[in-house]
């Protein structure tokens, strides 16, 4: 089973590299002087749950024509990078690839065999130019909910920090073939890959963090603890979440938790300077339209005012303008 990861950066490269340690035949797109330092030397998974330091001999390549079709294809490319991207991905893809989509965010695919009126409904925030929808085709996807925290500290070395989820699921809610060989292979590498009948209502639980946490933190500059507890952004988080609840509760959606709880759970991970800051500390784009811009643009799909969301989507947009970043 040919396994290809495109965007081995951190999350990708921790995938990639438990993969490979469990002897998967598996290979990693990625660039510039990280993809050097694998060539190189190899991946370094530092994993601090477990201790561990191990350097993994893997398969590297820039240009996908190196690889040929895979069986899957695993995206771990931060949101904004995919569409462009499509064309250059097409070497990988054959007739029965799967593509595994291992982003934040509202998925591309989200009306895919979602049933109902909207059904088929393309998300532009995401998708412009429909460029995945054209180029993968929705039949291809199997969704991904990504948990694991982890981040590429130098070039070459993946430091892992926790959780080893990744929750599957089929667009149409089956036990498929295809989604249960892939998480057999996953689990075979140590990591929790459940298939899940109603991926959607895990992706808004997810989602409820990045649409708040990520442009608060951005805005602020704050760590999750402290911006989860301060009873002022603590109030814009939870005004954000309970729009995006009304929305995906239009959709479908059910939610295991409410938000108060939600909201203590990102209180409870501590100091964590979310991805988005890190972003604009160190001048990387940031995923603005994958995490707030699509929930905004549901919002307006479903019919259902979303004022805080349009508020702090003002304020990032334009913050991360001003950086250079958007
Ligand atoms: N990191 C985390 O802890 C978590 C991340 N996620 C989500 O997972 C997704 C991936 O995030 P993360 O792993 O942090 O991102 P990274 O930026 O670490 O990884 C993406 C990698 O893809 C590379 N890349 C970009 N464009 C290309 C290209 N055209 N060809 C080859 N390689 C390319 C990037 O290179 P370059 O650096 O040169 O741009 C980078 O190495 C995001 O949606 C994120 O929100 C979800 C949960 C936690
Ligand atoms: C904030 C957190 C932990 C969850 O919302 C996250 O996923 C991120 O930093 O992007």
């Amino acid at each position: 089973m040919k396994i290809c990861v495109f965007g081995a950066g951190a999350i990708g490269g921790y995938m990639g590299a438990k993969l490979a340690q469990a002897g998967a035949e598996v290979s990693l797109v990625a660039r510039g002087p990280h993809l050097a330092a694998m060539k190189a030397r190899g991946l370094r998974l530092i994993e601090e749950e477990t201790g561990t330091d191990e350097t993994v001999p893997v398969r590297v390549a820039e240009d996908a024509a190196e690889l040929g079709e895979q069986d899957y294809v695993i995206v771990t490319l931060k949101a904004h990078s995919v569409p462009p991207v499509v064309p250059k991905m097409q070497p990988l893809i054959g007739e029965g690839t799967t593509i595994v989509s291992g982003v934040n965010g509202v998925p591309w695919w989200y009306f895919h065999k979602i049933g109902g009126p909207l059904e088929g409904t393309r998300l532009a925030s995401v998708d412009p130019g429909d460029a995945q929808w054209t180029g993968f085709g929705p039949n291809r996807v199997l969704g991904c909910v990504v948990y694991p925290a982890a981040e590429v500290v130098e070039p070459g070395v993946v430091k892992h920090i926790e959780g080893n989820r990744f929750s599957l699921g089929e667009p149409d809610g089956s036990k498929s073939d295809r989604a249960t060989r892939l998480s057999q292979a996953l689990a075979a590498a140590g990591l929790k890959a459940p298939v899940r009948p109603k991926l959607r209502d895990e992706i808004w639980v997810k989602l409820w963090g990045n649409l708040s946490f990520n442009p608060i933190s951005a805005l602020t500059h704050a760590t999750l603890d402290v911006l989860c507890t301060d009873p002022g952004t603590r109030g814009v988080a939870r005004a954000m979440m309970l729009e995006a609840q009304a929305i995906a509760e239009k959709l479908g959606v059910k939610f295991p938790i409410d938000v108060e709880r939600r909201i203590e759970g990102g209180a409870a991970v501590g100091a964590h300077r979310t991805s988005m800051l890190q972003d604009l500390d160190l001048g990387r784009p940031m995923e603005i339209d994958a995490l707030v811009g699509s929930v905004q643009e549901l919002g307006r799909i479903t019919d259902t005012p979303t004022p805080a969301i349009d508020t702090v989507l003002a304020l990032v947009s334009l913050r991360a303008r001003v950086a250079g970043l958007y």
